[in-house]
């Protein structure tokens, strides 16, 4: 059994304005021990779906689906036991590490707030167990005494990761971890964060628009557009081998990813992405789609499994028309590989799968 199972999960945010559909069914799971990269540009949905793994959503989201955590849905927790899931079940690293943590606090008290919410520790132990962490993460204990403002981004951000295993969690999600930070920080950071979930055992969802900091390490990706995962599979095939336009073209923008015998030119995706509350009919990528068909406006792709003949091609899906098209019969059951991480796919009997775009619930 998968460690996190995600569910059609649909997340809108109610404005003045109107309704915000800004994550429109999505599914994924993920294996203890495991690591899933959710990919895609600024707006698609990616940290709406990291924060709703948590119920840390602001009272403007209606949410929909399951999130099974160990089996739990977290959707229908009650709050103590939500409380008890927060920091031990499963933990964030937020981007922008100054504005999440306290200005006016040590940073030493901010680490052992989610030990002594827990107890996870005796009370006596809880400086110890800071020291543990600081050390863990590569800082020395005094640092302990520092202010936010003392420390550097790189330096705040390994306190964030400090906190986020302060209770010894099962799963960590990392919203865009390094995103602040220059390249050489990002680094090691990203070499930290990898050591860490592998020494302790951690599974983690790492979340980013930067899919070679993703594919560096995660075994799959996921890759979002308005809302919706549009391809998954195997890191390596998803980045050098992409079956859906949309993850092509951001694989293609990144010239660092993939085989480097076979370094692609980087070039822009023309257009922008849509607005969630405004949707065309059909595939939402049509409009800035190189490949665009004249059925794509009536018809909007669900996930459906990637020719499995194609190296590489094993557990992996993606919604396009195309790839239905390339779906030989005894292909179009559940992919292989589900012990890792999968995505849900469409009911193998639809001829032809389909959504309702922009979909209100
Ligand atoms: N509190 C909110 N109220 C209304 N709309 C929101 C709210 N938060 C996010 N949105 C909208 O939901 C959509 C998804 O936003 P989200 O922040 O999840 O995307 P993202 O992929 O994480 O982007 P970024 O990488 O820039 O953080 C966007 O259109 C955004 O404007």
């Amino acid at each position: 059994m998968n460690y996190l199972e995600v569910e059609d999960l649909r997340v809108s945010y109610h404005t003045p304005e109107g309704e915000v559909p800004a994550v429109r069914g999505v599914g994924f799971g993920l294996a203890a021990g495991s690591k899933l990269g959710l990919a895609g540009e600024s707006g698609c949905g990616k940290s709406t779906v990291a924060l709703a793994l948590l119920r840390l959503l602001p009272r403007s989201a209606g949410i929909r689906g399951r999130i099974l955590l160990d089996g739990e849905d977290v959707l229908t927790m009650r709050w103590g036991r939500l409380r008890a899931v927060r920091w031990a079940g499963a933990s964030i690293v937020f981007q922008g590490a100054m504005h999440s943590l306290n200005a006016v606090r040590r940073v030493g008290h901010q680490i052992a707030e989610p030990i002594r919410l827990h107890g996870s520790v005796p009370r006596d132990r809880v400086p110890q167990r800071v020291g543990e962490l600081l050390d863990q993460v590569g800082l020395p204990g005094w640092r302990a005494r520092s202010y936010p403002h003392e420390l550097s981004g790189g330096q705040r951000q390994r306190v964030m990761i400090a906190m986020a295993l302060a209770c010894e969690p099962r799963l960590v999600i990392a919203d865009e971890p390094t995103t602040a930070l220059d390249v050489m920080i990002q680094a090691q950071i990203l070499r930290l964060l990898d050591r860490l979930v592998g020494e302790h055992d951690i599974s983690m969802l790492m979340i980013s628009h930067d899919l070679s900091v993703l594919s560096g390490s995660c075994d799959r990706l996921a890759v979002m557009y308005a809302g919706r995962v549009v391809e998954e599979g195997p890191a390596h095939a998803v980045v050098t081998d992409a079956r859906h336009p949309y993850a092509a073209a951001l694989g293609s923008a990144f010239p660092t990813v993939g085989d480097p015998a076979s370094r692609r030119a980087p070039h822009g995706l023309p257009g922008d992405p849509p607005d969630p509350a405004d949707l065309p009919s059909g595939c939402a990528f049509r409009p800035r789609c190189a490949v665009v068909e004249d059925r794509c406006a009536a018809i909007d792709p669900v996930l459906w499994p990637v020719d499995s003949d194609s190296a590489g091609s094993a557990g992996r899906s993606a919604a396009c028309v195309r790839v239905l098209d390339s779906a030989a019969p005894e292909d179009t059951g559940a992919p292989d590989g589900a012990e890792t991480a999968t995505t849900r796919v469409a009911d193998p009997d639809t001829t032809l799968p389909t959504q309702e775009s922009g979909a209100q619930y």
